[in-house]
């Protein structure tokens, strides 16, 4: 068998990762993740299924028009017309993969494509061998392996590496092994196939049981060479292996496993960070590597681990997978070292030991009445003057709205200007634009808006709407939340508690205070 100390890091993000419902990706923006990936140095990156659409052999092509690095690959099912888009769409590439399977299982046999495996391994080395005429760089997965007979993936394998594939895809195509069991399928496969040693090991696992990474790490350590993987686990149904997990996993436990990859790990969140906004997929707050929380310690016992010896609770620096920093975040369950840490990174003197106490008192009963502390209420906190927590420069008193096809929308607004009631009124390109630009007549406050989201709180047409804005100025960003049964009005209350966070006095920014 054919092991080295390298391990490829193939990525299929915009290949299966695109058949995530919802995440489907234009040409250019699949040219943009492309270069992101070459950036992060992944071996090969799977573009697309060239004879899917028009639109995905182009964006196939013009990935494989730009990248130099990496090898860009398109699947193909094994099928001439497949294998013919695959190379045409391929033709501009530097280094080139084609990528054809067809499935093994006796239920995807029998039910799907209703052949018998004689003729499923035919048709799979005619593929391998036309895929063959048309580049040197060919890839034979068996669907459904993680659910195949052993012995059949062996006498495939062997056909098809006779045939000319390079790279023997192994992929738990549903998510249903174990890792025991996979990596010893892995193994065994491996180990039965006739001249496995001319060909590289690859699997490709998906996340239907939350197993996707420890199946291929379970491969890993029995001989495979290749995963297939994608950024922040996008994919298929429950996703496939997450990139970032993988290659920090080999990182981290170098100890037990001895493998080296191509990737700069300090692009990892930059490339998180662009595949989210392309597919609209948030990266939720507690994922691995990527998540907001990843190097975040709200627990005091660990925040205090942290500032006495950083590796108590981190086992990778923030730094090393692209975050600017770790987060200290102060909150209910902080201590004392952390609390004492900001001031001190404020500049604020803590003060004698009765002083500090009586302030540490007072930030405890704070954080159980409000969920961030920011660095303002500390400075409230610490000079008594907590008024300036609830303290708002503008509240909302009354709200019009009218809005008529054909015509752009008018809203009249009333605003408490500490104390003072002030009226605008504006239009805009909708009701929600309106309400903010007659806001902001009367607030002037060179706010650019960064993000507006809204999500359904409960279910139904009366369910409560949630508003989130953020605004930034001169480097300064903070985020406002709003919520009512009407969308518009909770829209104007998140602007406002925007516009009230920006007004109050200015402080350092904690790095990545705004998450992702
Ligand atoms: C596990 C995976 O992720 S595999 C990749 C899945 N990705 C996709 O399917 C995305 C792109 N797919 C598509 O755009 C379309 O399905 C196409 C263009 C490939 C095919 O479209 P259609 O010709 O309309 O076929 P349709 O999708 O309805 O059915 C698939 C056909 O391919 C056959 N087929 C499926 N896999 C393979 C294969 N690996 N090799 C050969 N034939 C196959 C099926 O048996 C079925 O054949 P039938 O029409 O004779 O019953
Ligand atoms: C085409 C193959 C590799 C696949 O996506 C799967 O089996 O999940």
């Amino acid at each position: 068998m054919m092991t080295t100390n390298n391990l490829v890091i193939f990525d299929t993000t915009m290949r299966d990762g695109e058949q995530s419902p919802g995440a489907s990706m234009s040409r250019d923006e699949k040219v943009r993740i492309g270069k992101t990936l070459e950036r992060l140095g992944v071996d090969v990156m799977e573009a697309g299924f060239a004879i899917a659409s028009k639109g995905d052999f182009e964006a196939v092509r013009a990935v494989a028009s730009v990248v130099k690095e990496s090898t860009v690959c398109s699947l193909a099912r094994a099928h001439d017309k497949d294998i013919e888009a695959a190379a045409e769409a391929l033709e501009p590439a530097a280094r080139k993969r084609i990528h054809t399977f067809i499935a093994t299982s006796p239920i995807h046999m029998k039910y799907k494509l209703k052949m018998e495996p004689d003729q499923v391994v035919e048709q799979a080395v005619a593929a391998v061998k036309k895929a063959r005429q048309y580049c040197d760089d060919v890839e034979f997965s068996a669907e459904d392996a993680g659910r195949s007979d052993p012995d059949f993936l062996c006498r495939i394998f062997e056909a098809v590496i006779a045939a000319g594939a390079g790279t023997i895809n192994i992929p738990d195509t549903v998510g249903y092994a174990l890792p025991h069991e996979f990596g010893a399928l892995v193994g065994d496969v491996m180990a039965r196939t006739a001249n496995s040693d001319r060909a590289i090991f690859s699997v490709h696992c998906h996340n239907d049981l939350g197993l996707a990474v420890a199946n291929s790490l379970a491969a890993v350590q029995q001989g495979a060479r290749q995963v297939e993987c994608t950024i922040n686990g996008l994919g298929e149904r429950a996703g496939n292996a997450s990139l970032e997990e993988i290659v920090m996993a080999m990182r981290v436990r170098k100890d037990l496993m001895a493998l080296d990859t191509r990737i700069d790990t300090t692009q990892i969140v930059p490339a998180s960070r662009l595949v989210s906004s392309i597919t609209g997929f948030a990266v939720q707050p507690n994922k691995a590597i990527v998540g907001a929380n990843a190097f975040a310690h709200e627990a005091g016992i660990h925040q205090d681990g942290v500032l006495k010896h950083r590796e108590t609770y981190e086992i990778m620096a923030a730094e090393d997978v692209g975050w600017s920093a770790n987060r200290m975040v102060l909150g209910k369950h902080s201590g004392r070292a952390a609390f004492k840490s900001r001031l001190e990174e404020l500049g604020i003197e803590p003060g004698d030991d009765n002083d500090f106490g009586d302030a540490f008192v007072r930030f405890k009963a704070l954080a159980d009445k409000k969920h961030d502390i920011f660095d303002e209420d500390l400075v409230a906190l610490v000079s008594g003057n907590e008024s300036m927590d609830g303290a708002a420069m503008f509240t909302l008193t009354n709200l019009n709205v009218t809005s008529q096809l054909g015509t752009n929308p008018n809203a009249a607004v009333s605003l408490d200007v500490q104390g003072e009631g002030v009226d605008s009124s504006a239009q805009g390109d909708g009701p929600v634009d309106a309400v903010f630009k007659a806001i902001e007549k009367i607030a002037q406050s060179g706010c650019e808006q960064k993000l507006y989201n809204v999500n359904a709180i409960t279910s139904g047409t009366e369910s409560q709407g949630e508003v989130t804005v953020r605004l930034e100025r001169a480097g300064r960003i903070v985020n406002g939340v709003g919520a009512d049964t009407d969308i518009v009005v909770a829209s104007a209350k998140a602007y406002l508690h925007a516009l009230n966070q920006m007004m109050r006095p200015q402080l350092r920014q904690h790095p990545q205070a705004s998450g992702v």
